[in-house]
Parts: C-alpha cells; sequence; structure tokens
C-alpha cells in the first residue's frame, strides 16, 4: 500500500449538490467514485492521495475495499517505482460527451488520448 484515499463518504445526490457548491466558490473539486450509489469526497478534508493524477501506463493502482462495513480506498504500487517518479493510477473514468471530455496529458506512449 502506497496511501490511503481519505475524504466523506457521500449519496450520489449530496455529492452533485456539494459539486455545484465548490464550483461557485471556484473550488477544485477532489472526489473519487466508489459505486454508482457514492463517491468520496476529499475537497475540504482530504488525505494528498487526491492530488495523484491519471496515467494510462500507471504505477499504482487504486482499490475500494469494504471495511467495517464502510469502505476505504487504497493506493497501492502496481510495479516497481523509481525515487522521485510521479504516482499515477489509471482513474478508469466512463466515457462522457464530447463537450465535457478532458485531454489525457500522461504523455506515455500507449496514452488514449482522453481521461473520460
Ligand atoms: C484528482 S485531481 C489530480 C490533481 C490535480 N492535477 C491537481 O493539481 O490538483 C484530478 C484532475 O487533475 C487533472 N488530471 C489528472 N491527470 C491528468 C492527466 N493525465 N491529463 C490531464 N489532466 C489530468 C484533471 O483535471 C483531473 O480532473
Amino acid at each position: 500500500m502506497v496511501i490511503e484515499y481519505l475524504g466523506h463518504v457521500l449519496r450520489n445526490e449530496v455529492a452533485l449538490r456539494k459539486e455545484l457548491q465548490y464550483k461557485a466558490k471556484n473550488r477544485t473539486a477532489f472526489m473519487f467514485r466508489i459505486d454508482s450509489d457514492s463517491v468520496i469526497d476529499a475537497t475540504c478534508s482530504g488525505s494528498p492521495a487526491r492530488y495523484i493524477n491519471h496515467s494510462c501506463s500507471p504505477n499504482c493502482v487504486a482499490e475500494v475495499v469494504t471495511f467495517e462495513r464502510g469502505y476505504k480506498i487504497i493506493i497501492s504500487s502496481s510495479r516497481r517505482i523509481e525515487k522521485g517518479e510521479e504516482l499515477c493510477y489509471n482513474y478508469k473514468l466512463g466515457p462522457v460527451d464530447s463537450q465535457n471530455k478532458i485531454p489525457c496529458l500522461c504523455g506515455t506512449a500507449n496514452c488514449r488520448k482522453w481521461l473520460n
């Protein structure tokens, strides 16, 4: 394990409301989807894991594990990581309409060009 992605577990409706509030305050929202019903909101009280970027050739993997009737998001290494190397994992975001697509800047040889 490298680090845990910490934050508050929110149901979709609450997460959507929070996201709009953050946007209105010009604040970047840091959220990790647990499943189709809930997300972890790391915007106000997250760990440094919230700053980990996406890569199409990642050195880490993010896994949702059930823990004492709740969830934990565990970031683990998927290969040897050299000193100074940036941590990254595959966000595995679902497809969105063309207006909301985010170009991927991971720069790896097999980059899929989009995050979502
Ligand atoms: C969890 S944040 C990661 C930390 C963020 N880079 C920062 O500086 O706060 C996720 C956001 O970072 C950006 N991002 C992460 N990985 C990226 C990538 N490979 N290419 C382009 N943007 C990326 C996207 O805007 C994404 O929505």
